[in-house]
């Protein structure tokens, strides 16, 4: 929680005025049953049926009663609207900070944490976070002054009476720590409930077709009912404690104003000085002090309950990065080739008992083709994942150029490549604003040659505004083989040194494969790394590595592996007729 809080350490000066405006407030709030207790003694004269009404004084204590609310109600709405701006941009800049982080993560923590879990984190935390520092700002400084004050007061006014004081604020405290020691775990076992709500219901939404297509309707509206109806049981319940909470309280004020009524009109009236100014005043400043022991109540509790959330929030600011930059990186150097070798690598998923990629050695000459081909979950997308260290090896090097890709910047090392996942993403935009994603110069000749090659060109122009074209989120207005022509140009655009197709070409026809693996060998003469599941797509390859079981089981062109490999005879025949054998 502390922790959070250093967030608002830029705002330091606005939370110092908060504080001192609150205090005024309380100041001003303490002040005003003082005054009553005169306007009823001076003003009024209860008490005493022979003395007139002083008017004079009444106006004059009024106008000052007057005087000091209205302060109170102008340094509440200064105060108040500093809170919310302090708050929220205490928010926005936790926000950023959680997203900054995010951006660095590798593969190993995304699955650490699961996206539902970081965008309920990123949301619905930071949300509860800004709630209570909103209210921390207001009750922090309020409450203990209000607290100390009240009962000062009090004891002022008659100190025996207000021993009664205690008798309340002992019942107060023990109800709220009643209440709270009830809810209070609940609350974490919220936030998770949320969590599996999110996870619920985002998979549901993406697998939307899936689920229409094969009749489950019902099936996940109940899995989603399911996780809907725990959280909402757990909500009813603690509402319905924490609903107990204003009347119960309501309930000991009003027992303490009329105990001092009836013990202080029928003992104490007149004795010591003891007047009905007096006792009214007294009866204020209890309601004040068991208002402030509310509101301290209220503190210690939200303060755990806040947290929760700053522990999940800062669980995320405080993950260890996996992969970092190094301390003392290479620059890369300015006549860069593209050769990629693995030497010896092998990896190992975290959670996973056994290593998915074993001593892995091979070298993809610069500007040349070299493919990956195996049976699925040979380990091949992990492989080529491992390049630009989406994921961290576990043991053995990978270079590019004879440079260990680990003394890079992951900035430099990321400027070299053009990455094309295997399911194609697109991001909200135009198809101009995709395909120049990561081209710096925006230059449309680029685009448009990028979309030639791609073959996205004709669908593009055939489109209503061309490249303007708006993609919607996700890219889910164009095709499963359009997404990945576009992903393609992309790639294609930044003109990298190292092309990472992680199978690719999968939703493309086979003419058009074809002709985009044409164009490619043509006109692009960087090194292409190439995942793929069909034979066709990689024959041509320089060189052609067989993974099977996390090994390299074969090393060589077409020709030479359906000669030598056993795995790839394997795929080759049962993919190619026997000509083509
Ligand atoms: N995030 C992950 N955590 C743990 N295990 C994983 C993870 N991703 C993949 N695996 C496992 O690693 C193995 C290799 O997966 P990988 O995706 O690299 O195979 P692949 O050869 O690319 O398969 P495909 O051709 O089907 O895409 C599989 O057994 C898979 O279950």
């Amino acid at each position: 929680m502390i922790k959070a809080l250093k967030f608002l350490k830029p705002y330091k000066w606005g939370v110092l005025l908060v504080f001192a405006l609150v205090a005024l407030r309380a100041f001003l709030d303490l002040l005003l049953p003082m005054i009553l207790g005169w306007l009823v003694n001076e003003g009024i004269g209860l008490g005493d049926a022979t003395i007139d009404p002083n008017i004079a004084k009444i106006w004059e204590y009024a106008l000052l009663m007057l005087g000091a609310t209205i302060l109170s109600i102008i340094f509440t709405i200064i105060s108040g609207y500093m809170e919310s701006k302090i708050s929220a941009a205490f928010a926005v800049d936790l926000r950023r900070a959680v997203y900054k982080k995010i951006e660095q993560f590798s593969l190993r923590e995304m699955d650490h944490f699961t996206t539902s879990s970081l965008i309920t984190r990123s949301t619905n935390d930071i949300q509860q976070l800004q709630n209570i520092v909103n209210t921390l700002l207001r009750m922090v400084i309020l409450a203990p002054f209000l607290a100390v004050g009240a009962i000062a007061f009090s004891i002022a006014q008659h100190p025996t009476l207000s021993m009664l004081l205690s008798v309340s604020i002992i019942s107060l405290v023990v109800m709220l720590a009643i209440i709270f020691t009830i809810t209070l775990p609940r609350f974490q076992l919220m936030q998770k409930l949320i969590d599996k709500l999110n996870l619920r219901t985002r998979e549901n939404l993406s697998g939307l077709r899936v689920v229409r297509a094969y009749n489950t309707q019902e099936f996940q509206a109940q899995r989603i009912d399911e996780a809907s109806q725990e959280s909402k049981n757990l909500n009813i319940f603690v509402n319905r404690i924490m609903s107990m909470m204003w009347p119960t309280m309501g309930l000991i004020m009003g027992l303490t104003s009329l105990a001092i009524v009836y013990l202080g009109s029928r003992y104490f009236i007149g004795i010591d000085g003891f007047d009905p100014g007096s006792m009214m005043a007294l009866m204020q400043y209890s309601m004040r002090a068991i208002m402030a022991f509310m509101f301290l109540t209220m503190i210690f509790i939200m303060i755990p309950r806040a947290a929760i959330s700053a522990k999940r929030v800062m669980e995320v600011l405080e993950m260890e990065i996996e992969i970092n930059d190094p301390e003392d990186p290479i620059a890369l150097p300015k006549d860069m080739k593209g050769e990629v070798e693995f030497d010896n690598v092998t990896f190992k998923y975290p959670d996973a008992h056994a290593p998915v990629l074993s001593n892995i050695s091979f070298k993809a000459a610069a500007g040349k083709t070299t493919a990956f081909i195996g049976s699925t979950g040979s380990g091949k997308s992990t492989l080529i994942n491992l390049i630009p260290r989406f994921y961290e090896r576990t043991s053995g090097t990978i270079k590019i150029d004879g440079i260990d890709i680990k003394k890079l910047r992951q900035e430099d090392l990321h400027s070299t490549m053009g990455y094309v996942p295997q399911k194609g993403i697109l991001f909200g935009g135009s198809i101009k604003g995709n395909i120049l994603f990561g081209n710096t110069d925006y230059d449309d000749n680029v685009m448009i040659e990028a979309a030639q090659i791609a073959q996205a060109e004709t669908f593009i122009q055939e489109m209503e505004d061309g490249y303007e074209h708006n993609i919607s989120q996700g890219g889910t207005n164009v095709s499963g083989g359009q997404r990945q022509r576009l992903s393609i140009a992309r790639a294609i655009a930044k003109n990298p040194l190292i092309y990472i197709f992680d199978d690719s070409f999968s939703a493309l026809d086979y003419q058009t494969d074809q002709k985009l693996r044409k164009l490619l060998d043509e006109k692009i003469k960087a090194t292409k790394l190439i995942v793929a599941q069909r034979i066709n797509t990689i024959r041509y390859a320089d060189q052609i590595i067989v993974l099977d079981q996390g090994t390299i089981v074969g090393k060589g062109t077409h020709h030479e592996l359906l000669k030598s490999c056993s795995v790839y005879q394997e795929i080759a025949s049962s993919q190619l007729s026997k000509e083509e054998m």
